[in-house]
């Protein structure tokens, strides 16, 4: 046998997998893409440029991935949903000296007949299933995950950054954040990348459960453990949640009592349901949050230092939206988006003193508030366009006194840094356009972002 020369090893390459019968992709151990071939490139109609060196889950719908170069567990034939269709298939981890570097994958794509009415069989069992699925959605689903979280901001991205490389682990994460900040999208975000996204994601409300509820509702009772309980027993949070991610949002509410019980669990890893005699092993990820001063509430014995530390293993804090302005406007945008189409309102745009409004108001209630005041809005408005007038009255007191308190030199400045920060966000912070807007020379523009800390 002779050795083979470059041009037909490439030749080669080219046929086998650029332009294949197979959609193929590469990622690295972290679940960036190295490679992907010209024939998943155009399935997906993304240029080959644009999606090397980006994380797998922002290129393939439900990929897998990123968890097969974490775990180094192959899947074959694994029925995946991309664009539309259901895909077969395979990742298969890449090792090197023993250590898994990365993972193949491979999807088969054009239709055969025979795909074609599999396919189409098999959408008719999806569909049947996705009915049963969303009887007990709430119960059991995750529905959101990292592409539904809104936002670009620079604290933003780094935050979903890190959520990609911890959702793989098994480690307890606390979400720390304001009201409304989003942290139970970001539970359900992180339980949908890690590999017990096929197990449920639970969800407990510590602050709504009274009581004396508590642990029966977290462990379950068996058949007779009280007077009024059911036949056959109930399965608390924990058994419901076995194998998967179990959610305890609003941890800093939660009695002291469930908190030692809580901490029990953790630490054995076994539950005993009320009126039992026998332990569960039970296989639980917790991710909690929560709105409040954890580490006050332990000084004034409120909270359990040493759940504190089981719980708190990462901690993830969810900026305010005060501290992210660049997300508003596109936040607003895809709020009102979302508002139209479930209500039908012909509601298209939202007006700039409006969004000025936005950018100087405080947000207490963060995305949640912004959520309302658009959605009332949309109601109030007669035309397809959100206008001041349509804000409710806290909002527009807020801006009026923002533009009448201080000295006139304050006035001006304040005004200054809000027309700066509504060009930069009209044109997605670039600063050459900003300056265009602006009538300014982008040396005083660059000049003023730094005087304003924009
Ligand atoms: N970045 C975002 N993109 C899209 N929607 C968002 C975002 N952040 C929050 N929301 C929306 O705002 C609302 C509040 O979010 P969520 O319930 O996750 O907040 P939270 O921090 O858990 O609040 P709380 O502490 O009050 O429970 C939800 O309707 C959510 O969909």
């Amino acid at each position: 046998m002779f050795p083979l020369d470059n041009d037909y090893k490439d030749e080669i390459f080219e046929t086998v997998f650029e332009d294949a019968y197979h959609c193929f992709v590469v990622v690295d151990r972290h679940g960036f893409v190295t490679y992907m071939n010209n024939s998943y490139c155009h399935f997906l109609n993304r240029e080959k440029d644009s999606v090397i060196g980006q994380h797998v889950t922002d290129v393939i719908e439900n990929s897998r991935m990123h968890i097969v170069a974490e775990t180094g567990k192959e899947e074959i034939a694994d029925l995946q949903f991309i664009r539309g269709n259901h895909m077969v298939a395979n990742r298969i981890p890449v090792r090197s000296k023993g250590v898994v570097v990365g993972a193949v994958g491979t999807v088969l794509f054009r239709d055969t007949k025979e795909w074609m009415s599999m396919n189409s069989h098999i959408k008719d069992l999806l569909l049947e299933l996705e009915h049963y699925r969303n009887q007990q959605k709430g119960q059991y689903g995750a529905t959101y995950s990292l592409h539904d979280i809104v936002g670009s901001s620079e604290k933003m991205n780094r935050l979903k950054e890190k959520v990609k490389k911890l959702a793989t682990g098994d480690v307890s994460i606390l979400l720390r954040g304001e009201s409304g900040t989003g942290k139970e999208l970001f539970a359900h975000s992180i339980h949908h990348l890690s590999e017990r996204n096929t197990k449920p994601f639970i969800k407990v409300n510590c602050a709504a459960i009274p009581e004396h509820l508590l642990e029966s509702e977290l462990f379950g009772y068996q058949e007779g453990a009280f007077t009024g309980a059911k036949k056959g027993g109930k399965p608390g949070k924990f058994q419901l949640a076995d194998g998967g991610t179990l959610f305890l949002d609003e941890i800093g509410d939660m009695p002291l009592s469930a908190q030692v019980k809580i901490l029990r669990v953790l630490q054995e890893g076994e539950i005993e349901a009320v009126g039992s005699v026998r332990l569960e092993n039970i296989d639980v990820r917790i991710i909690a949050a929560t709105n409040q001063p954890l580490e006050k509430l332990i000084e004034q014995q409120k909270f359990r230092e040493d759940l504190f530390y089981r719980i708190n293993v990462v901690q993830l804090q969810i900026p305010a939206l005060r501290d992210r302005p660049e997300d508003i406007l596109v936040l607003a945008k895809y709020i009102l988006h979302k508002i139209t189409r479930r209500t039908g309102k012909r509601v298209m745009d939202i007006d700039d003193d409006v969004m000025n409004c936005f950018y100087s108001y405080q947000w207490p209630g963060n995305a949640r508030e912004l959520e309302n005041v658009i959605e009332s809005a949309v109601h109030l408005t007669s035309s397809e366009m959100i206008k001041l007038e349509d804000l409710p009255d806290r909002m527009r007191v807020a801006d009026n006194r923002s533009n009448q308190t201080g000295s006139l030199q304050d006035i001006l400045c304040e005004t200054e840094k809000k027309a700066i920060r509504h060009a930069l966000e009209k044109v997605n912070g670039d600063k050459s356009k900003a300056a265009r807007d602006l009538k300014i020379g982008k040396s005083s523009l660059y000049e003023k972002i730094k005087k304003y800390g924009l």
